[in-house]
């Protein structure tokens, strides 16, 4: 039975349920439930603390599990990203009022508060400034104003909380990141049961990104037409009962969808049809 970390709580917890979810996999009814066993799927899930998954995960005791990337480095644990999900994007970056720091360099001999004090004092070593780190939990933009430090590090995803305390970024980002799939670093990459979890994820990944086009087109158009459409490998073409005409089927970007319908509109494409994808394996 392959054993999978899923965060219990916060950011990643809700999106990462109605992935699995939509991956086939049966998920728990109530968020108080800590472990469940899928039967159908032979796969047991592990309802954890976000910044713990990568811990169990380098432990070996789990299989795999879902996490942040900042939460990954953060930990220090000896596990491996092997596939981006997609959500929980943000930004990690220091911030503090305005006028007070404008690159790293100026944070010499400051303070820093953190919930992740792994990437900071990782990042403050790596560029060679010596300051000091000051763990907090969380809501750590209120820490300038009740003067535990003068400089933050912290996930920005709108900047609404930034903006809310009165403080801004400054420098380069520290890093950026998101939900990301993570096992032990160095673990069987060929494990069948691993392969199939990560398959699944990436149909969903796919059915969330792309759609079904559908067109008929005339036969001196079918090029550009199909430049237009490219599909993944290459667009099923389909002769029509209407001599000189043919059906066209491919995979296009959902974002697209609209601006690649007009254009195939433009050239004489007509009836021009979306659909959904509710699953695939590539
Ligand atoms: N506002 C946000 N937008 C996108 N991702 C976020 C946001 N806040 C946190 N994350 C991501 O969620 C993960 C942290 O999850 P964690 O549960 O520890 O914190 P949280 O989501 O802030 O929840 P809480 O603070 O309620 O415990 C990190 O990967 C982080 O990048
Ligand atoms: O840029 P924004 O869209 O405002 O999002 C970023 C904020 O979201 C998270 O906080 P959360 O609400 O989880 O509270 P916390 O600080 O207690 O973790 C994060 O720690 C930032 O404070
Ligand atoms: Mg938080």
């Amino acid at each position: 039975m392959l054993r999978i970390a899923v965060p219990n709580k916060g950011s990643l917890s809700g999106p990462a349920a109605e992935m699995l979810h939509e991956a086939g996999y049966q998920q728990r009814r109530e968020s108080k439930e800590l472990r469940i066993v899928d039967p159908e799927n032979e796969v047991e899930f592990f309802y954890l603390r976000p910044r713990d998954i990568a811990i169990y995960v380098s432990s070996g005791r789990l299989d795999i599990g879902i996490t942040g990337r900042d939460l990954l480095i953060d930990s220090g644990a000896d596990a491996e990203e092997i596939l981006p999900l997609g959500f929980a994007r943000s930004t990690f970056r220091f911030a503090a009022k305005p006028g007070t720091a404008s690159g790293i360099q100026d944070l010499k001999g400051r303070t820093v508060a953190t919930s992740y004090e792994g990437i900071v004092a990782g990042h403050l070593a790596d560029s060679g400034v010596d300051a000091s780190v000051v763990h907090l939990d969380g809501a750590v933009e209120t820490a300038i104003e009740l003067g535990v430090a003068e400089v933050i590090a912290d996930v920005v995803e709108t900047g609404t909380s930034l903006r809310n305390a009165g403080l801004e970024v400054f420098g380069e980002p520290i890093m950026k990141s998101e939900a990301i799939v993570v096992r032990r670093t160095g673990a069987d990459g060929e494990e069948p049961k691993v392969q199939q979890f990560l398959r699944r994820l990436q149909g969903v990944l796919v059915a969330r990104t792309y759609v079904m086009m559908d067109y008929d087109c005339r036969v001196e158009q079918l090029e550009k037409a199909v430049a237009l459409t490219p599909g993944l490998e290459s667009p099923t073409v389909s002769p029509l009962h209407n001599e000189g005409w043919v059906a066209v089927r491919a995979m296009v970007p959902a974002k697209e969808a609209q601006r690649i319908m007009d254009d195939l509109y433009a050239i004489g494409a007509r009836a021009i049809l979306t659909t959904a994808i509710h699953a695939c394996r590539l």
